[in-house]
């Protein structure tokens, strides 16, 4: 099985999935979904050592934990749910900038006394006194709730385990509180619920992830460099900015201190009259000044499509976690 192909398993649906076609659209690498939208396989344009998989969010980190993936696209919160070992079953390659949202404990607006996580013991004992049964909390994220409130010390509760519109427990008497996801907090608020002070569990955003368990064949490590330089080379382009500058050839400056200062890299050299830096975008107007200060007779700034470079990080840590 030296040859066998590298999976990589992409959100089929959901909020996740055209966000995820986009990201990798934008290095170069498009999705190729076989027989139109029902159709769970595909393959990516121009590699033919890929087979794509079009899974649900939560399906994706099963995949991968089982080593039926190598590769793929799936929300941080899905994948620490899901696998309490989640770091020796996969390895986090790069968070990719969406899919944000946090997994938080919220209660109803009505309890103004209740702010934190301590103040749930509180509400605990005073269940039981007056009604005689444990405080109800409802979530699907029921080992992420756990975890969390065994650290912080809150034990007296019982988990209701809510297959959606968890939000809507306290208010239909399901529960008393509730564990699950908010992005804009919209929802929320329509149920009159507010998150503790200390309630945030986790930050998530959707991440590409990596099986330690697949069958890491040379093909699939040869495909996986491929995918992983494109995304590299995107996201190098994405965040930094090329700048010419045509300088004066009599007038010296002091050349390091402005790179030092924005920086900014020289990757074609030093030539006399024309300067090619590289630097990140938040600092371009910066470096721009002080070229302009030191006597550039025309500068010209360009967004890059792609930057590759000889070093990937993310590959490295990826091939090092194979081993
Ligand atoms: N506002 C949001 N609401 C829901 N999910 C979000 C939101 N923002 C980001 N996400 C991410 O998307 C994931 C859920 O995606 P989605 O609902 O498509 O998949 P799923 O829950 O696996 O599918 P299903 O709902 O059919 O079980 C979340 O776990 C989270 O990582
Ligand atoms: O903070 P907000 O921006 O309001 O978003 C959060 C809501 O969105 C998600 O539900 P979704 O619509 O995906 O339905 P689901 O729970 O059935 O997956 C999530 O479960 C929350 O209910
Ligand atoms: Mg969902």
């Amino acid at each position: 099985m030296s040859d066998a192909p590298l999976i990589l398993a992409v959100p089929s649906k959901g909020r996740l999935q055209e966000n995820a076609s986009a990201f990798f659209g934008r290095a170069g690498l498009t999705l190729a979904q076989g027989r139109g939208a029902r159709d769970y396989r595909g393959t990516l344009a121009g590699l033919p050592g890929v087979e794509i998989l079009f899974l649900s969010a939560s399906e994706i980190v099963a995949q991968l934990a089982s080593g039926g993936a190598h590769l793929g696209v799936t929300g941080e919160d899905l994948v620490r749910e899901a696998l309490p070992d989640a770091d020796a079953l996969v390895e986090f390659l790069t968070p990719l900038g969406f899919g944000h949202a946090n997994v938080v404990v919220a209660v109803p607006q009505a309890w103004i006394d209740v702010r934190t996580m301590a103040d749930l013991d509180e509400v605990a004992e005073d269940l039981r006194a007056r009604h005689g049964r444990k405080m109800r909390v409802a979530t699907k994220y029921v080992n992420l709730t756990r975890r969390f409130f065994a650290d912080a010390g809150v034990t007296d509760y019982r988990i209701v385990e809510s297959l959606g519109a968890t939000e809507g427990a306290p208010g239909s008497g399901t529960a008393e509180l509730i564990v699950d996801i908010t992005t804009t907090g919209a929802t929320l608020a329509a149920n009159a619920l507010k998150v503790l002070d200390d309630g945030v569990m986790l930050r998530s955003e959707a991440n590409l992830v990596a099986s330690v368990r697949a069958d890491w064949s040379p093909a699939a490590r040869d495909a996986a460099r491929t995918i992983l330089t494109r995304i590299s080379a995107e996201e190098a382009a994405r965040t930094t900015r090329e700048v010419r500058a045509c300088l004066e050839p009599a007038r010296p400056f002091d050349l390091d201190a402005i790179l030092e200062r924005h920086g900014a890299t020289l990757p074609y050299g030093v030539s006399e009259r024309e300067l090619t830096l590289r630097v990140a975008k938040a600092n371009v107007f910066g470096l721009v000044d002080d070229l302009m200060a030191v006597g550039a007779l025309d500068v010209s700034v360009r967004a890059l499509d792609y930057v590759f470079r000889p070093a990937n990080p993310v590959l490295d840590r990826l091939l090092g976690r194979l081993g």
